[in-house]
């Protein structure tokens, strides 16, 4: 039986939240401090499904791993060459992060392994990683030529290559940039638009020898990574619904503290702003080599705008929500540029019309985006999460704007990327 919730409009958001940590930094704190010398420790450690599937892989490898208390993580490093062959099958649930990358680390390990996930992964596209790794040598088969999971890994020696991605996909680059820490030579990768540098920043701070110039980014192989001690800062993706929230509501106010705002994950807020909405970074400062801010916002109006170019891939996961931003601004909204959110969890754009339709918005679907003129308010209805958290959590947040009950099916998606997320929007509406 699938979980569903019934929300009605709200009168405003108050107080002060702090999201949990940021899932993809999370994925990568637990993959590097296993191939790092020594202890590392991580605070803030996001304890999402999605970051657990990627914990479970790394124990099933030998890696030892102590979850304690409020998110802190002990990771006993087995440098790069300590990982040992799984006795079963990987499971990386929903998580294409842990695929992509783990595809890439694997493809150099001296063992087996199959990686595999639930019903939404096995139908993404993995030939995006597959089909690079493949030219540095790597062997690796999959259902579909090698485009859906499950994937059957055999380590082998790899060499280093320059490769321009079509995309601009961070999953991509960092697979082959974990790859490039076995490879013989330099590893390259230079894409269309610069995705999120969460792999770089962590991969210098862990010790690796790494330039980023002309719009890509040159791994030496390493001969060892060093344990380090991690904060984790709280996701601006998660931030995001109870930023557009505030935003939405009038009579809002709310601080959202710990916030990362790497250039490359901020888009969002450039995008918010652009409408409209009265949101203001306060007390920026820097946690493990990511910089972070609190974030105050404020109810307003907001005008429709035109979306594209680099600033859908740095706001590539909040589209959804800055979908029901749109949905309630003045204006017409143009998003384009954006055909990746049709290979996310699900078809991101044919859910949120669908939905946002149910509840009285107008939004047209197109090939790589949508146009969305804006409503006064919305209607109550009965909606789906297509079994995807961020559609489920957009959906609650188009709730807190409509004249009736909204009832969300399938709820429980959300323990993904935010497990306490029906807490914190309790605890803040009134
Ligand atoms: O590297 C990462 O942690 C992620 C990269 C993005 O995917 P793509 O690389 O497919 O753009 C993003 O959508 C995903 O939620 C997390
Ligand atoms: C697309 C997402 O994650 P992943 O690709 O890791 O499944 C997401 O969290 O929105």
């Amino acid at each position: 039986m699938t979980q569903s919730l019934t929300l009605t409009a709200s009168g405003g958001l108050r107080g002060e939240i702090t999201v949990p940590g940021d899932k993809s930094i999370s994925h990568r704190s637990i993959m590097l401090g296993s191939l790092a010398e020594g202890t590392t420790r991580v605070h803030g450690f996001l304890e999402g499904e999605d970051n657990l599937s990627t914990l479970k892989a790394f124990q099933a490898m030998g890696v030892d791993i102590i979850r304690h208390a409020g998110g802190m993580l002990e990771i006993q490093g087995r440098g790069l060459h300590g990982l040992r062959e799984p006795g079963d099958v990987l499971d990386c649930g929903n998580s294409g992060t842990t695929m992509r990358l783990m595809t890439g680390l694997l493809a150099a390990q001296r063992f087996f392994t199959v990686l595999t996930g639930d019903q939404y992964l096995r139908r993404r596209p993995m030939k995006r990683v597959v089909e690079p790794l493949s030219l540095m040598g790597a062997r690796i088969w999959g259902r579909d030529g090698g485009e859906r999971a499950p994937l059957a890994i055999n380590g082998s020696a790899l060499q280093g290559i320059e490769y321009r991605s079509a995309i601009a996909s961070a999953q991509v680059k960092s697979a082959l940039l974990l790859a490039g820490l076995y490879a013989q030579g330099e590893t390259s990768v230079y894409e269309p638009h610069l995705s999120r540098d969460h792999s770089e920043r962590m991969l210098a701070f862990f010790g690796a020898d790494l330039r980023t110039r002309d719009g890509g980014v040159t791994l030496s192989p390493q001969p060892r990574l060093e344990g380090r001690e991690v904060q984790v800062p709280g996701d601006i993706s998660s931030a995001a619904f109870f930023l557009v929230a505030a935003l939405i509501v009038p009579g809002s106010e709310l601080l959202v503290r710990n916030v990362g705002i790497n250039p490359t994950r901020s888009g969002v807020i450039d995008i918010l702003q652009q409408m409209g909405g009265d949101l203001r970074l306060l007390d920026e400062r820097n946690l493990s080599g990511e910089p972070v801010a609190d974030i105050l916002v404020r109810g307003s109006s907001l005008r429709g705008i035109v979306i594209g170019g680099d600033l859908v891939t740095r706001a590539i996961d909040e589209f959804p929500v800055i979908s029901v931003a749109a949905a309630l601004a003045e204006g017409t909204t143009l998003i384009r540029d954006a055909q990746e959110l049709r290979v996310k969890e699900t078809d991101r754009i044919a859910a949120m019309v669908k939905e946002l339709c149910v509840l009285g918005a107008r939004v047209e679907g197109l090939e790589d985006g949508m146009r969305i003129e804006g409503v006064a308010d919305l209607q109550g209805g009965r909606v789906g999460s297509h079994g995807d958290h961020r559609i489920a959590m957009s959906m609650a947040v188009a709730a807190l704007r409509a004249r009736a009950p909204v009832t969300i099916e399938d709820i429980g998606c959300t323990a993904t990327s935010f497990p306490n997320f029906w807490q914190l929007l309790e605890q803040v509406r009134k």
